[in-house]
């Protein structure tokens, strides 16, 4: 299989200025400036082939933008590469513009005061797109979305939903390689989130277009996403299928404990259980195989130190990958 995109050791840090509140603090603040340092993606590695659509998904703050960022050539990265078809998508970042189509959000790309038709039009100068495969490409999205009813509409008139496929559809006039879509279908009702997936299914189908999306909707990812990776505090936590993911996690239950005085329950447990710290050891989450019992695993720990509180949860996805969006409790050990 081609690899599209291809992601190593990726790291983005944001110097972020530490303010001194108060007016003393405003008046040091003219002399010093103390900066501080936010990894917002922390050393990743990815590899997508061609033609593959992954949900890129992780709770607010998680590195997703700033991920999108660096692969789409908008920000450079602190250190490690990306490449994108080959390119540096910053380093060449004219050249990867041509490759792929990006639809950021709810912002609007096109022009608000002309139609739809013409900012298709200007989209086809910018990216040189020929003549005949814009008709045939504006054909082929007709058929498949239907585009009567936005083309001579001027943009700032269309509805939130068709503001959001006429966007989708003018970032897939040039037959980008690789389309990224922040939060395709957020604010749309049920028909028009259906349309749009369909429709970006069918582009992906037909075209073999590699997608990569960002989405807070579980619907999404379960009707669009072979591959789904979940990202939380700028570390890749999830990499692989859904139906991996519900295996590896509808197969086993959460227990979380709380304990009189601080103590290290690790080394109570092997591999197959994963443990997480919570208020410096006073809690822990115990993630861990449905065939052992919470009692046994309970007593264990009631061996090793006074235990005050216990919850038992078995997980559904949604609740799992709730849980990981709250409190950040896969894979993270604070
Ligand atoms: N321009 C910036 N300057 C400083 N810090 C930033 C900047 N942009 C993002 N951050 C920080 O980097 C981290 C990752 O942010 P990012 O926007 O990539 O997350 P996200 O997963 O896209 O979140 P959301 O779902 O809210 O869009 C956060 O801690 C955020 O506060």
């Amino acid at each position: 299989m081609e690899t599209i995109i291809k992601v190593s050791d990726l790291v983005k840090t944001y110097k972020v200025q530490r303010g001194k509140k108060g007016l003393k603090g405003a008046i040091k603040n003219l002399f010093s400036r103390e900066y501080e340092e936010v990894k917002a993606v922390d050393a990743i590695n990815l590899e997508i082939n061609k033609g593959e659509m992954v949900g890129y998904i992780g709770p607010n703050g998680a590195g997703k933008s700033t991920t999108i960022k660096m692969l789409t050539g908008v920000l450079q990265p602190t250190s490690g590469s990306v490449r994108v078809n080959g390119l540096d998508p910053f380093r060449d970042r004219i050249k990867n513009a041509f490759n792929i189509g990006v639809v950021f959000g709810q912002r609007n790309q096109l022009l608000w005061d002309i139609s739809v038709q013409e900012s298709f039009d200007l989209f086809k100068d910018i990216y040189e797109i020929p003549e005949d495969l814009y008709q045939r490409n504006l054909e082929i999205f007709d058929e498949m979305i239907g585009l009567d009813d936005i083309m001579d509409i001027q943009v700032r008139k269309l509805s939130l939903g068709m503001k959001m496929k006429a966007n989708i559809v003018a970032s897939l006039l040039h037959d980008p390689e690789v389309v990224f879509l922040d939060e395709p279908t957020i604010g749309l009702d049920v028909m028009v989130k259906h349309s749009i997936r369909r429709f970006l299914k069918q582009v992906n189908q037909e075209k073999n277009t590699t997608v990569i999306l960002t989405t807070h909707d579980m619907d999404d990812i379960e009707e669009l996403c072979d591959r789904i990776i979940i990202i939380d505090q700028g570390n890749i936590l999830y990499d692989g299928n859904l139906i991996g993911l519900k295996d590896e996690f509808i197969t086993n239950s959460r227990l979380e404990v709380e304990l009189k005085e601080a103590v290290s329950i690790v080394e109570l447990f092997n591999d197959e259980f994963k443990i997480n710290k919570r208020k410096e050891g006073l809690a822990w989450e115990i993630i861990f195989p449905n065939r052992y019992k919470p009692a046994a695993i309970i007593t264990k720990i009631m061996e090793k130190a006074e235990v005050v509180d216990v919850s038992i949860e078995e997980m559904s996805l949604e609740q799992m990958i709730k849980q990981l969006y709250e409190d950040k409790s896969l894979g993270s050990d604070n």
